[in-house]
């Protein structure tokens, strides 16, 4: 099993923060898939976004880059000196796209583009992102692939996207989104489409690669041990809302939420790998009760749970401010 507890605890006085979420409510039609989800990013960290299937998890990384179709979006996102992403005008979020924010996809696959070599995909965003001319673009192509642990950089920058693997995709992928030297990187799930031992490594390589320059990266994870491993701070989200927030140890060490207890249950009886859900199934979106949306399934239910919804308060006394542990419960642990 993985040792839980190995990362630093993350302090409240880490930098400005270079994200600052506010309410953000996503509808699809009359279903409501975010709820006034709201956290805060430092410059420099490192966060998971964990939760069962359909938690809204790769809703909130969409939503930051304004690549949601077909959706209501409400709420403010502000990013460090590029003002609020949710309001920009198109033309403003086509430039911050690649240069103050990067997106990595769950599934490389599709996120490339089969007809291009990934060479030639590589330098088309650092020549856009960067200026550069055709053949600075290319020597960093070069550089950027042997960052990424891809062997023989130069031979690859001509392979089309379906002759490499899966990892190996992944990690172009991976280049892609460094290219224009973002400050916020969302991470969506980048190895689900990977075998369980290439997992590990992509996971390290995107930290490692977002730490070494100073930038900050929102993992969307549904492993509770491996977010807790990796990442500085987790947002758990149930249903669409945060449930439980805060520094990765005093999450998983001090948990309030009963969700948060059961997916660690679930990890710790299970092991690190292949999370399973929690009993129960989340309400669908039509059904979803007015009150704390956990309470269907929660253990420690009061009466009140299932009509009065709990706001996030501060787990300690002493608490100061959005990046300290919070929870939203009415019967906590
Ligand atoms: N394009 C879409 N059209 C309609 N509903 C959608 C669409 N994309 C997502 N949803 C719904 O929004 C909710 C949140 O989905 P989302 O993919 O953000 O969850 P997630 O936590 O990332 O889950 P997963 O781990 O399965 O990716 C789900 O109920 C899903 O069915």
């Amino acid at each position: 099993m993985n040792d839980m507890t190995s990362h630093p605890v993350t302090t409240q006085d880490a930098a400005e923060p270079i994200l600052r979420l506010e309410g953000l409510t996503v509808h699809r039609g009359a279903a409501k898939i975010l709820d006034r989800v709201s956290l805060s990013l430092g410059r420099g960290e490192t966060l998971a976004l964990v939760g069962e299937s359909g938690a809204g998890k790769s809703t909130i990384a969409t939503a930051l880059m304004r690549l949601l179709d077909g959706a209501r979006v409400e709420g403010r996102a502000e990013l460090d000196g590029a003002g609020d992403l949710l309001a920009l005008p198109e033309r403003r979020m086509v430039r911050l796209r690649g240069s103050r924010l990067s997106m990595i996809f769950q599934d490389a696959g599709s996120a490339l583009n089969p007809s291009y070599t990934v060479g030639r995909q590589l330098t088309t965003t650092l020549r856009r992102t960067l200026g550069l001319s055709r053949a600075e673009a290319r020597a960093k192509a070069v550089e950027l692939f042997t960052s990424v642990g891809i062997n023989d950089p130069d031979g690859r920058m001509s392979a089309f996207p379906h002759q490499l693997s899966g990892g190996m995709q992944q990690r172009v992928m991976v280049a892609i989104a460094l290219a224009g030297n973002p400050d916020l990187l969302l991470a969506d799930e980048p190895t689900s489409a990977l075998d369980v031992t290439i997992q590990a490594q992509i996971v390290r390589l995107i930290l490692a690669q977002t730490r070494a320059r100073g930038a900050s990266c929102i993992f969307v994870l549904h492993d509770l041990a491996l977010a807790s491993q990796s990442c500085d701070r987790i947002v758990v989200l149930y249903a669409g809302q945060v449930v439980e927030s805060g520094p990765s140890r005093e999450v998983l060490e001090r948990s309030r939420h009963p969700y948060t207890r059961q997916l660690k249950s679930c990890v710790l009886e299970i092991g690190s790998k292949d999370l399973t859900a929690p009993e129960g199934t989340v309400p669908p979106h039509s059904e979803m009760p007015v009150g704390c949306r956990f309470a269907t399934r929660c253990p420690r239910a009061l009466p009140r749970c299932a009509g009065e919804a709990p706001p996030l308060v501060p787990a300690r006394d002493d608490a100061t401010g959005p990046l300290d542990h919070q929870f939203a419960c009415w019967n906590p642990e």
